[in-house]
Protein backbone atom coordinates (compact mmCIF):
# COMPACT_ATOMS: atom_id res chain seq x y z
CA UNK A 1 0.00 0.00 0.00
CA UNK A 2 1.17 3.66 -0.64
CA UNK A 3 2.34 5.47 1.97
CA UNK A 4 0.49 8.03 3.73
CA UNK A 5 -3.19 8.14 4.34
CA UNK A 6 -5.76 6.06 2.10
CA UNK A 7 -6.59 8.16 -1.27
CA UNK A 8 -9.00 6.01 -2.72
CA UNK A 9 -11.14 2.38 -2.21
CA UNK A 10 -8.08 0.09 -3.42
CA UNK A 11 -6.22 2.08 -0.52
CA UNK A 12 -8.80 1.07 1.87
CA UNK A 13 -9.31 -2.19 0.93
CA UNK A 14 -5.72 -2.48 1.69
CA UNK A 15 -6.48 -1.72 5.51
CA UNK A 16 -9.77 -4.16 5.74
CA UNK A 17 -6.60 -7.48 5.10
CA UNK A 18 -4.52 -9.36 6.97
CA UNK A 19 -6.52 -8.73 10.03
CA UNK A 20 -4.69 -9.31 13.64
CA UNK A 21 -5.84 -12.63 14.74
CA UNK A 22 -7.87 -12.75 18.16
CA UNK A 23 -5.72 -13.67 21.39
CA UNK A 24 -7.84 -17.29 22.17
CA UNK A 25 -5.16 -17.96 24.89
CA UNK A 26 -6.05 -14.70 26.55
CA UNK A 27 -9.48 -15.62 26.28
CA UNK A 28 -8.70 -19.02 27.71
CA UNK A 29 -6.83 -17.82 30.40
CA UNK A 30 -9.67 -15.34 31.35
CA UNK A 31 -12.11 -18.69 31.09
CA UNK A 32 -9.99 -20.38 33.49
CA UNK A 33 -9.79 -17.40 36.14
CA UNK A 34 -13.37 -17.19 36.13
CA UNK A 35 -13.79 -20.90 37.54
CA UNK A 36 -11.88 -20.10 40.10
CA UNK A 37 -13.46 -16.85 41.23
CA UNK A 38 -15.53 -16.80 44.65
CA UNK A 39 -18.67 -17.18 42.80
CA UNK A 40 -21.24 -20.75 41.69
CA UNK A 41 -19.65 -21.63 38.19
CA UNK A 42 -21.37 -19.19 35.58
CA UNK A 43 -23.35 -17.15 38.15
CA UNK A 44 -22.22 -14.06 36.58
CA UNK A 45 -23.87 -15.31 33.30
CA UNK A 46 -22.95 -12.76 30.37
CA UNK A 47 -20.72 -10.61 32.54
CA UNK A 48 -18.20 -13.48 32.04
CA UNK A 49 -18.58 -13.60 28.44
CA UNK A 50 -17.79 -9.80 28.53
CA UNK A 51 -14.86 -10.31 30.92
CA UNK A 52 -13.59 -13.08 28.33
CA UNK A 53 -14.53 -11.15 25.16
CA UNK A 54 -12.22 -7.94 26.71
CA UNK A 55 -9.38 -10.63 27.16
CA UNK A 56 -9.36 -11.82 23.76
CA UNK A 57 -9.02 -8.26 22.08
CA UNK A 58 -6.96 -6.77 24.01
CA UNK A 59 -5.01 -9.87 23.97
CA UNK A 60 -4.35 -10.07 27.77
CA UNK A 61 -6.12 -12.44 30.56
CA UNK A 62 -6.21 -9.29 32.60
CA UNK A 63 -7.84 -6.35 30.60
CA UNK A 64 -7.96 -3.01 31.48
CA UNK A 65 -10.21 -0.12 31.22
CA UNK A 66 -8.02 2.84 31.97
CA UNK A 67 -9.06 4.44 29.21
CA UNK A 68 -12.96 4.28 27.76
CA UNK A 69 -13.45 6.49 25.09
CA UNK A 70 -16.70 7.43 23.91
CA UNK A 71 -16.52 8.34 20.43
CA UNK A 72 -19.00 10.72 18.68
CA UNK A 73 -18.78 11.95 15.02
CA UNK A 74 -21.05 14.49 13.89
CA UNK A 75 -21.75 15.25 9.85
CA UNK A 76 -24.63 16.64 7.78
CA UNK A 77 -26.81 15.24 5.44
CA UNK A 78 -28.14 16.48 2.01
CA UNK A 79 -31.20 14.05 2.16
CA UNK A 80 -32.46 15.99 4.67
CA UNK A 81 -34.13 18.64 2.02
CA UNK A 82 -36.36 15.62 1.17
CA UNK A 83 -38.25 16.44 4.70
CA UNK A 84 -36.96 13.18 6.58
CA UNK A 85 -35.83 14.42 9.61
CA UNK A 86 -38.63 16.06 12.95
CA UNK A 87 -35.19 18.57 13.34
CA UNK A 88 -33.73 21.27 11.30
CA UNK A 89 -30.32 20.99 10.31
CA UNK A 90 -28.68 22.89 12.28
CA UNK A 91 -29.38 20.93 15.28
CA UNK A 92 -26.01 18.84 14.50
CA UNK A 93 -23.67 21.82 15.15
CA UNK A 94 -25.72 22.97 17.80
CA UNK A 95 -25.51 19.49 19.25
CA UNK A 96 -22.18 19.51 19.05
CA UNK A 97 -22.22 22.94 20.84
CA UNK A 98 -24.05 20.91 23.98
CA UNK A 99 -22.00 18.47 23.94
CA UNK A 100 -18.56 20.85 24.43
CA UNK A 101 -21.05 22.47 27.17
CA UNK A 102 -22.02 19.52 28.90
CA UNK A 103 -25.75 19.55 28.06
CA UNK A 104 -26.87 16.48 26.11
CA UNK A 105 -27.74 12.86 27.51
CA UNK A 106 -24.04 11.44 26.47
CA UNK A 107 -22.31 14.21 29.17
CA UNK A 108 -24.14 12.45 31.97
CA UNK A 109 -24.05 9.05 30.84
CA UNK A 110 -20.17 9.65 30.58
CA UNK A 111 -20.21 11.30 33.97
CA UNK A 112 -22.28 8.71 35.66
CA UNK A 113 -19.43 6.12 34.52
CA UNK A 114 -16.40 8.01 34.38
CA UNK A 115 -15.80 7.64 30.66
CA UNK A 116 -14.14 10.06 28.77
CA UNK A 117 -15.61 11.63 25.18
CA UNK A 118 -14.44 12.84 22.09
CA UNK A 119 -16.47 14.95 19.84
CA UNK A 120 -15.07 14.62 16.22
CA UNK A 121 -17.60 17.05 14.08
CA UNK A 122 -16.68 16.35 10.16
CA UNK A 123 -17.31 19.60 7.49
CA UNK A 124 -20.58 20.74 9.66
CA UNK A 125 -20.56 23.80 7.33
CA UNK A 126 -21.22 21.65 4.78
CA UNK A 127 -23.50 18.75 3.78
CA UNK A 128 -23.25 15.69 1.91
CA UNK A 129 -24.97 15.67 -1.60
CA UNK A 130 -28.98 14.68 -1.54
CA UNK A 131 -28.39 10.73 -2.11
CA UNK A 132 -31.63 10.59 -3.88
CA UNK A 133 -30.65 12.87 -6.57
CA UNK A 134 -26.39 11.70 -6.64
CA UNK A 135 -23.80 10.07 -4.70
CA UNK A 136 -23.68 10.75 -1.16
CA UNK A 137 -20.20 11.04 -1.50
CA UNK A 138 -17.23 10.71 -4.04
CA UNK A 139 -14.90 8.21 -3.56
CA UNK A 140 -11.86 10.88 -2.86
CA UNK A 141 -14.24 12.06 0.14
CA UNK A 142 -15.58 8.60 1.78
CA UNK A 143 -12.21 7.63 1.74
CA UNK A 144 -10.79 10.72 3.69
CA UNK A 145 -13.48 10.58 5.90
CA UNK A 146 -12.88 6.76 6.51
CA UNK A 147 -8.98 7.86 7.38
CA UNK A 148 -10.52 10.66 9.92
CA UNK A 149 -12.28 8.21 11.89
CA UNK A 150 -9.53 5.91 11.36
CA UNK A 151 -6.98 8.68 12.82
CA UNK A 152 -9.56 9.36 15.85
CA UNK A 153 -8.98 6.19 17.78
CA UNK A 154 -6.36 7.05 20.52
CA UNK A 155 -3.98 4.38 20.81
CA UNK A 156 -4.30 4.53 24.79
CA UNK A 157 -7.90 3.73 24.48
CA UNK A 158 -9.04 0.55 25.85
CA UNK A 159 -12.61 0.76 24.82
CA UNK A 160 -14.41 2.36 22.55
CA UNK A 161 -18.20 3.19 22.62
CA UNK A 162 -18.86 4.38 19.12
CA UNK A 163 -21.47 7.08 18.16
CA UNK A 164 -22.95 9.86 16.00
CA UNK A 165 -24.80 13.08 15.49
CA UNK A 166 -25.87 13.67 12.14
CA UNK A 167 -29.81 15.02 11.37
CA UNK A 168 -31.20 13.20 8.80
CA UNK A 169 -28.91 10.10 9.43
CA UNK A 170 -31.54 7.57 10.09
CA UNK A 171 -32.65 8.24 6.52
CA UNK A 172 -29.47 7.42 5.66
CA UNK A 173 -29.04 4.04 8.01
CA UNK A 174 -32.27 3.38 6.64
CA UNK A 175 -31.05 3.46 3.10
CA UNK A 176 -28.31 1.36 3.77
CA UNK A 177 -29.73 -1.49 5.07
CA UNK A 178 -32.01 -1.80 2.36
CA UNK A 179 -29.37 -2.04 -0.26
CA UNK A 180 -27.28 -4.51 2.42
CA UNK A 181 -30.26 -6.96 3.01
CA UNK A 182 -32.88 -6.13 0.45
CA UNK A 183 -36.13 -5.91 1.65
CA UNK A 184 -38.57 -2.41 1.37
CA UNK A 185 -37.69 0.70 2.61
CA UNK A 186 -40.89 0.73 4.98
CA UNK A 187 -39.74 -2.00 6.79
CA UNK A 188 -36.41 -0.78 7.46
CA UNK A 189 -37.48 3.44 7.98
CA UNK A 190 -38.03 3.89 11.50
CA UNK A 191 -39.32 7.82 12.82
CA UNK A 192 -35.44 8.44 14.04
CA UNK A 193 -36.37 12.31 15.39
CA UNK A 194 -40.18 11.42 15.86
CA UNK A 195 -41.22 12.07 12.68
CA UNK A 196 -45.09 12.24 12.04
CA UNK A 197 -46.74 9.75 9.21
CA UNK A 198 -46.43 12.22 6.29
CA UNK A 199 -43.03 12.69 7.63
CA UNK A 200 -41.98 8.84 7.44
CA UNK A 201 -43.90 8.49 3.99
CA UNK A 202 -41.70 11.30 2.55
CA UNK A 203 -38.38 8.91 4.17
CA UNK A 204 -39.64 6.06 3.06
CA UNK A 205 -40.12 7.92 -0.25
CA UNK A 206 -36.35 9.12 -0.47
CA UNK A 207 -35.57 5.90 0.21
CA UNK A 208 -37.11 4.70 -2.73
CA UNK A 209 -35.59 7.12 -4.82
CA UNK A 210 -32.14 6.43 -3.97
CA UNK A 211 -32.44 2.82 -4.14
CA UNK A 212 -33.74 3.52 -7.25
CA UNK A 213 -30.87 6.01 -8.52
CA UNK A 214 -27.94 4.08 -7.39
CA UNK A 215 -29.36 0.26 -7.35
CA UNK A 216 -26.77 -0.71 -9.97
CA UNK A 217 -24.24 0.27 -8.21
CA UNK A 218 -24.66 -1.30 -4.60
CA UNK A 219 -22.82 -4.38 -4.97
CA UNK A 220 -19.24 -3.37 -3.30
CA UNK A 221 -20.00 -2.46 0.16
CA UNK A 222 -17.86 0.22 0.21
CA UNK A 223 -19.93 2.07 -2.64
CA UNK A 224 -23.39 1.43 -0.43
CA UNK A 225 -21.11 3.93 2.02
CA UNK A 226 -19.81 6.26 -0.05
CA UNK A 227 -23.38 6.41 -2.16
CA UNK A 228 -25.95 6.32 0.74
CA UNK A 229 -23.89 6.84 3.73
CA UNK A 230 -22.66 9.83 5.38
CA UNK A 231 -19.42 11.73 6.60
CA UNK A 232 -19.93 10.18 9.91
CA UNK A 233 -20.53 6.87 9.25
CA UNK A 234 -17.99 6.79 6.93
CA UNK A 235 -15.81 7.72 10.34
CA UNK A 236 -17.10 4.82 12.43
CA UNK A 237 -16.60 2.75 10.25
CA UNK A 238 -12.91 3.79 9.94
CA UNK A 239 -12.55 3.85 13.65
CA UNK A 240 -14.14 0.83 14.09
CA UNK A 241 -11.37 -0.84 12.10
CA UNK A 242 -8.81 1.30 13.47
CA UNK A 243 -9.62 -0.50 16.83
CA UNK A 244 -9.85 -3.52 15.11
CA UNK A 245 -6.05 -3.32 14.02
CA UNK A 246 -5.04 -2.19 17.25
CA UNK A 247 -6.63 -4.62 19.94
CA UNK A 248 -8.98 -1.87 21.29
CA UNK A 249 -12.74 -3.75 21.67
CA UNK A 250 -15.83 -2.02 20.40
CA UNK A 251 -18.88 -1.37 22.02
CA UNK A 252 -21.55 0.09 18.80
CA UNK A 253 -24.47 2.29 19.66
CA UNK A 254 -27.99 1.69 18.08
CA UNK A 255 -29.58 1.81 14.53
CA UNK A 256 -27.40 4.32 13.24
CA UNK A 257 -24.57 3.20 14.35
CA UNK A 258 -24.89 -0.58 13.33
CA UNK A 259 -24.86 0.80 9.88
CA UNK A 260 -21.38 1.23 9.80
CA UNK A 261 -20.70 -1.97 11.14
CA UNK A 262 -23.15 -3.27 8.94
CA UNK A 263 -20.97 -2.10 6.06
CA UNK A 264 -17.88 -3.48 7.12
CA UNK A 265 -19.62 -6.58 8.06
CA UNK A 266 -20.76 -7.14 4.28
CA UNK A 267 -17.05 -6.33 3.50
CA UNK A 268 -15.66 -9.26 6.17
CA UNK A 269 -17.42 -10.53 9.35
CA UNK A 270 -13.98 -10.43 10.58
CA UNK A 271 -13.85 -6.86 11.02
CA UNK A 272 -16.41 -6.30 13.70
CA UNK A 273 -15.73 -9.23 15.46
CA UNK A 274 -14.37 -7.32 18.34
CA UNK A 275 -17.41 -5.54 18.27
CA UNK A 276 -20.34 -5.84 21.30
CA UNK A 277 -23.57 -4.49 20.72
CA UNK A 278 -23.94 -1.84 23.42
CA UNK A 279 -28.49 -1.82 22.88
CA UNK A 280 -31.00 -2.42 20.92
CA UNK A 281 -32.47 0.34 19.74
CA UNK A 282 -36.33 1.31 19.55
CA UNK A 283 -35.98 2.34 16.04
CA UNK A 284 -36.59 1.18 12.82
CA UNK A 285 -35.52 -2.81 13.06
CA UNK A 286 -32.85 -2.40 14.72
CA UNK A 287 -33.03 -6.03 16.44
CA UNK A 288 -33.28 -7.38 12.73
CA UNK A 289 -29.84 -5.68 12.03
CA UNK A 290 -27.87 -7.00 15.02
CA UNK A 291 -29.57 -10.69 14.42
CA UNK A 292 -27.70 -10.60 10.95
CA UNK A 293 -24.82 -9.05 12.73
CA UNK A 294 -24.73 -11.91 15.06
CA UNK A 295 -24.77 -9.70 17.75
CA UNK A 296 -27.09 -9.60 20.92
CA UNK A 297 -27.43 -6.45 22.39
CA UNK A 298 -26.25 -5.92 25.94
CA UNK A 299 -29.13 -3.67 26.70
CA UNK A 300 -32.46 -3.12 25.51
CA UNK A 301 -34.18 0.19 27.57
CA UNK A 302 -36.13 1.31 24.75
CA UNK A 303 -33.60 4.60 23.91
CA UNK A 304 -33.77 5.85 20.68
CA UNK A 305 -31.18 8.91 20.78
CA UNK A 306 -28.22 8.18 19.25
CA UNK A 307 -24.89 10.04 20.27
CA UNK A 308 -23.35 6.86 21.57
CA UNK A 309 -25.85 7.26 24.69
CA UNK A 310 -26.52 3.44 24.22
CA UNK A 311 -23.42 2.12 23.77
CA UNK A 312 -21.72 4.23 26.94
CA UNK A 313 -24.78 3.02 29.51
CA UNK A 314 -23.01 -0.34 28.01
CA UNK A 315 -19.61 0.86 28.91
CA UNK A 316 -21.04 1.36 32.63
CA UNK A 317 -22.29 -2.22 32.22
CA UNK A 318 -18.72 -3.67 30.67
CA UNK A 319 -17.04 -1.77 33.63
CA UNK A 320 -18.59 -3.63 36.30
CA UNK A 321 -17.75 -7.15 34.37
CA UNK A 322 -14.46 -5.80 34.85
CA UNK A 323 -14.33 -5.13 38.12
CA UNK A 324 -15.48 -8.48 39.15
CA UNK A 325 -12.79 -10.59 36.84
CA UNK A 326 -9.90 -8.83 38.07
CA UNK A 327 -11.15 -7.52 41.82
CA UNK A 328 -12.73 -10.71 42.92
CA UNK A 329 -10.65 -13.47 45.33
CA UNK A 330 -10.12 -16.79 43.79
CA UNK A 331 -11.47 -19.63 46.09
CA UNK A 332 -8.07 -20.46 47.21
CA UNK A 333 -6.90 -16.63 47.92
CA UNK A 334 -10.42 -16.39 49.98
CA UNK A 335 -9.65 -19.75 51.37
CA UNK A 336 -13.58 -20.24 50.49
CA UNK A 337 -14.61 -24.23 49.66
CA UNK A 338 -15.24 -24.87 46.46
CA UNK A 339 -18.10 -27.42 45.11
CA UNK A 340 -18.51 -30.34 47.48
CA UNK A 341 -18.25 -33.13 44.96
CA UNK A 342 -16.27 -32.43 42.34
C1 LIG B 1 -31.97 17.55 19.97
C2 LIG B 1 -31.47 16.27 19.34
C3 LIG B 1 -30.42 15.56 19.93
C4 LIG B 1 -29.98 14.38 19.35
N1 LIG B 1 -29.01 13.51 19.71
C5 LIG B 1 -28.98 12.53 18.86
N2 LIG B 1 -29.91 12.68 17.92
C6 LIG B 1 -30.19 11.70 16.89
O1 LIG B 1 -31.14 12.14 15.92
C7 LIG B 1 -30.61 12.27 14.63
C8 LIG B 1 -31.20 11.27 13.67
O2 LIG B 1 -32.58 11.35 13.55
P1 LIG B 1 -33.26 11.86 12.20
O3 LIG B 1 -32.81 10.95 11.11
O4 LIG B 1 -34.73 11.76 12.46
O5 LIG B 1 -32.81 13.29 11.96
C9 LIG B 1 -29.13 12.06 14.78
O6 LIG B 1 -28.49 13.29 14.96
C10 LIG B 1 -29.04 11.20 16.02
O7 LIG B 1 -27.79 11.14 16.62
C11 LIG B 1 -30.56 13.85 18.19
C12 LIG B 1 -31.61 14.55 17.58
C13 LIG B 1 -32.07 15.77 18.15
C14 LIG B 1 -33.19 16.52 17.49
O1 LIG C 1 -30.66 4.22 17.38
C1 LIG C 1 -30.16 5.21 16.86
O2 LIG C 1 -28.98 5.22 16.48
C2 LIG C 1 -30.98 6.46 16.66
C3 LIG C 1 -32.34 6.46 16.80
C4 LIG C 1 -33.06 7.62 16.60
C5 LIG C 1 -32.40 8.78 16.27
N1 LIG C 1 -31.08 8.76 16.12
C6 LIG C 1 -30.37 7.63 16.32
Amino acid sequence: MPPGPPRSFPDLLYLLRDLPPPAEASAAAARARQAELTKPQGSLGRLEEIAEFLARWQGREMPALEHPLVLIFAGNHGVVAQGVSAYPPSVTQAMVDNFASGGAAINQICKAFALDLKVVPLDLATATEDFTRAPAMSEAEATAHFARGMAAVPANADLVAIGEMGIGNTTSAAAIYAALYGGLPAYWAGRGTGVDDAGLARKIAAIDAALAAHGAHLSQPLEVLRRLGGREIAAMAGAIVAARRAGIPILLDGYVACAAAAVLHAQDPELIAHCLAGHQSADGAHANVLARLGKRPLLDLGMRLGEASGAAMAAGLVKAALACHTGMATFAEAQVAGKSGS
